[in-house]
């Protein structure tokens, strides 16, 4: 059983100045950082502990000097979104890969490598997982203000590229239409050079009771 919404713990947690600080002198990160008009630093609340038994994955397990030590997420200023438009099969048109609505920045170690010098596939499918139910509980709060936790149903992940360890990896995650309880969204994960490391779409399902 929750004491908390994911609203009150993105109002309540703090950012991490020192990740702020650590990837702010990462060229492909400054935009963001910089870019406070469109962006904003939130809590990236699953690294943190909340003092029970969930999130022990992200916070826990891969929290660690040589697994994923540092990680800052970023949120598109929702202002601007009560109304997004919409084509005729009801993509929203506002978001994508050039203007994503969530942002997770992460440091990779050694400590998650499957082959040598390379991060295991698990791994960034989990990141993914994690970026992408942010995204959409970050929409579905700020943007869409419905209620229903979302459960990730589907999730699928093409690679494209290895990606190296240690790295810094961009993961941009957006979403793509809605349909009654489902939600469908996407994903990129890019290196420091921006080259396309693997992509994701998946599919979020809204309960019908709280978890
Ligand atoms: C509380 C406070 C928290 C605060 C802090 C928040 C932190 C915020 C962090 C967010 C970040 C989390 C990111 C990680 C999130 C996980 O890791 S969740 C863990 C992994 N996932 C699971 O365990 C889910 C397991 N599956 C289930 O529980 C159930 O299958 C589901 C997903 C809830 C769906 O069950 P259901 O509601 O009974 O759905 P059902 O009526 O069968 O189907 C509804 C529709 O979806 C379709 N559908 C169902 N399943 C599928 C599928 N697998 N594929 C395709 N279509 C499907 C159906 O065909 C149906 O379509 P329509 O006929 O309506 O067109």
């Amino acid at each position: 059983m929750y004491n908390h919404t994911y609203k009150e713990l993105i109002t309540k947690l703090q950012v991490s100045q020192e990740d702020v600080d650590f990837f702010a002198n990462m060229p492909f990160a400054r935009p963001y950082i910089d870019n406070t008009s469109l962006y904003q630093p939130v809590p990236f609340v699953s690294r943190h502990d909340k003092g029970d038994l969930s999130d022990k994955f992200f916070n826990k397990a891969i929290n660690s000097h040589d697994t994923i030590p540092r990680a800052l997420a970023f949120m598109q200023r929702p202002g601007s979104l009560h109304s997004p438009p919409t084509d005729e099969n009801g993509i929203d048109l506002s978001q994508g890969a050039e203007n994503p609505f969530f942002i997770t920045f992460c440091q990779i170690e050694s400590g998650v490598n499957g082959y040598i010098d390379t991060a295991h596939g698990g791994v960034l499918a989990a990141l993914f997982d994690e970026t992408l139910g942010l995204c959409a509980e970050s929409y579905r709060v700020f943007v869409s203000e419905e209620g229903g936790h979302l459960l990730t149903a589907s999730l699928q992940v093409s690679y494209r590229s290895p990606v190296r360890t240690p790295s810094a990896v961009i993961i941009k995650t957006w979403m793509r239409r809605k349909e009654g309880r489902k939600w469908f969204l996407e994903a990129q994960l890019l290196d420091q050079d921006g080259l396309l490391k693997a992509e994701a779409k998946s599919l979020y399902i809204g309960l019908k009771s709280a978890l």
